[in-house]
């Protein structure tokens, strides 16, 4: 039986209306079967978006583009749809007013969307991928996400703001108007390359100090364009790299690309050229399903609906928060999932480097070789900037942590050209393989002495540590010096989120329960209530 959904969408710039018919016995494709789709965009006469303007703008444009998608319906509406959050909250007011008033005049349900979410079902949607990791990258958000355990997990994020605004913010230092990311892109294209900072911590990604960097550039005279160019360079290869590295630590081999900024060509061929790289598969929708559109709505929300989704008008207040890893994915009920599978990855190769394991002549491993390889979707310059600063870091910290007493592999060779790093072998398996309380605990321990010594690991992902006899702590290519409680705790964050990518939700609590254990009797508490606040922050609430 075929359903007939009306989507609304105006979480921030767009005024948009949607029909979408949706079979679920005989779901089209994408291209056979479009939404249609009427869109009414704000713009700012200057400067960046005003919440109040865009609400008014909401206001005036809501009811026609209602109104077209309507005349376009063939047939009576099953449902309506709205975007819930997250977005502005004056803007999503109007929408959700407008939704109900709608539901009620057509007395149809009401299907409450989750926007973040349907940024990246309308690129599943359209691949047809079973399981794929999800690179949202929008205005106000930027998220790696995959489907586990009946949610889609936050397997990495901006710590700081959405990689739109980032870009926007310059833009209005710049004073161009928004939306800014099409004239970053525009000036880019005749720009070079100067180095900018460049964050990324686990999955997790900061562009904070970037953005500041960037306006310091301009403001002391570097060209615009090569500003442009290289913040584009920059922010891409961090998503990139974020994105590689979820595809490796969870075995997944497919990839969409979801939000506004996903339509800027250099991220897209970032992301192609880094699937293709390892075999992965890649997909973005169209331009006009990246950027906001009530199509993504209207095409979720009959899924939504379809799998029995209603919200009650009285539950249907809207969120301005709203995250993605907060909806129950009713409807992919029994589908394939993304979570780490010590058995589908390849044993050693990581995201970065490609490892090789010398033998001794009874074949048992002695000696592992571990190369960064350039990638090519970086910029030459960033790229050898990159393999550098990672492995002299890793040769020092990893010999400096094994001085504070935490088990690593013994450094026997460093060649800094070629990026490459000789070890001893330890071990028998990763962590992900052995996760127990005890190793938990022990993890804890060890990153709470790294810390007692002014060491932050960067990436301790279950990948990273290697279980026999002890737990060693291995691949310290993202660590540096720091006495920072935040630094701390994001070492702690990043190895919770890595965990909860693994195991059900149960098995994490347990097992981060003991992790924490382990810290808290070798380290600082305070390490502790940073990280409560870390994810009050947003993720795993
Ligand atoms: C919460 C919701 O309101 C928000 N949506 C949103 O911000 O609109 P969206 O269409 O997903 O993304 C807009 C962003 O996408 C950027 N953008 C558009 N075209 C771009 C391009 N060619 N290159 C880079 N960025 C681009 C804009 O500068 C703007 O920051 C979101 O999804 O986070
Ligand atoms: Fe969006």
């Amino acid at each position: 039986m075929t359903v007939r959904v009306l989507g609304i969408e105006g979480t921030a710039w767009a005024a948009s209306a949607a029909v979408f018919e949706y079979d679920p016995a005989d779901p089209a494709p994408l291209d056979a079967n479009p939404p249609f789709i009427e869109t009414d965009a704000y713009q700012p006469e200057s400067g960046g978006i005003h919440p109040r303007e865009a609400a008014e703008h909401m206001g005036e444009a809501i009811p026609k583009v209602v109104e077209a998608a309507l005349d376009a319906a063939d047939g009576p509406i099953d449902a309506v749809a709205f975007s819930r959050g997250p977005g502005l909250g004056p803007c999503l007011r109007i929408v959700g007013t407008a939704a109900r008033a709608l539901a009620g005049t057509l007395d149809v349900p009401l299907v409450g969307v989750n926007h973040m979410v349907a940024h990246l079902e309308i690129g599943r949607h359209g691949s047809g991928f079973d399981a794929p990791v999800c690179l949202n990258a929008s205005g106000a958000n930027a998220h790696l996400l995959g489907f586990h355990d009946g949610r889609y997990r936050v397997l990495g994020e901006t710590m700081d703001t959405g990689v739109g605004n980032a870009i926007d913010k310059f833009t209005r230092h710049v004073g161009w108007s928004h939306p800014g990311g099409p004239k970053v892109e525009e000036a880019a294209a005749d720009g070079e390359y100067v180095d900018l900072p460049y964050v990324v911590k686990g999955m997790d990604f900061s562009f904070s100090g970037l953005m500041s960097a960037a306006k310091d550039e301009y403001d002391a005279g570097t060209p615009v364009e090569d500003v442009c160019f290289s913040l584009q360079e920059t922010i891409f290869a961090m998503l990139a790299e974020v994105a590689e590295r979820a595809l490796s630590l969870t075995g997944a081999d497919e990839l969409v690309l979801g939000g506004g900024v996903g339509q800027n060509a250099r991220l897209r061929e970032m992301l192609e050229s880094m699937c293709a790289e390892r075999g992965a598969e890649f997909y973005a929708p169209d331009a006009r399903y990246l950027r906001d559109n009530a199509g993504m709505i209207a095409v979720l929300g009959a899924k939504m609906f379809v799998a029995g989704e209603r919200l009650p008008i009285e539950d249907s207040a809207i969120d301005p928060n709203f995250r993605p890893d907060e909806v129950d994915v009713t409807w992919r009920t029994g589908e394939p999932t993304v979570s780490f599978d010590p058995s589908a990855a390849p044993a050693r190769r990581g995201a970065e480097a490609v490892v090789s394991v010398e033998r001794t002549a009874d074949g048992a491993p002695d000696r592992i070789v571990k190369r960064r390889v350039p990638k090519s979707y970086r910029h030459p310059e960033l790229d050898a900037r990159l393999r550098r600063e990672r492995t002299v870091a890793e040769a020092r910290l990893t010999s400096e942590a094994r001085r504070q007493g935490v088990p690593t592999p013994v450094v026997r060779d460093v060649d800094v050209p070629e990026a490459t790093l000789t070890f001893d072998a330890v071990g028998d398996c990763d962590l992900g393989a052995a996760l127990s309380p005890e190793t938990a605990r022990t993890v804890g321990e060890h990153l709470a002495t790294l810390h007692q010594a002014g060491l932050v690991h960067g990436d301790p992902t279950v990948r990273n540590v290697r279980v026999g006899e002890r737990c060693y702590l291995i691949d310290f290519g993202l660590g540096y010096h720091s006495g920072h409680v935040e630094d701390h705790a994001m070492d702690c964050h990043v190895f919770g989120g890595s965990v909860r990518g693994t195991v059900s939700a149960a098995d994490a609590d347990a097992l981060l329960d003991a992790f924490e254990d382990g810290y808290a009797a070798v380290g600082d508490e305070s390490v502790l209530t940073r990280l409560r606040k870390i994810e009050g922050r947003g993720r795993y609430t």
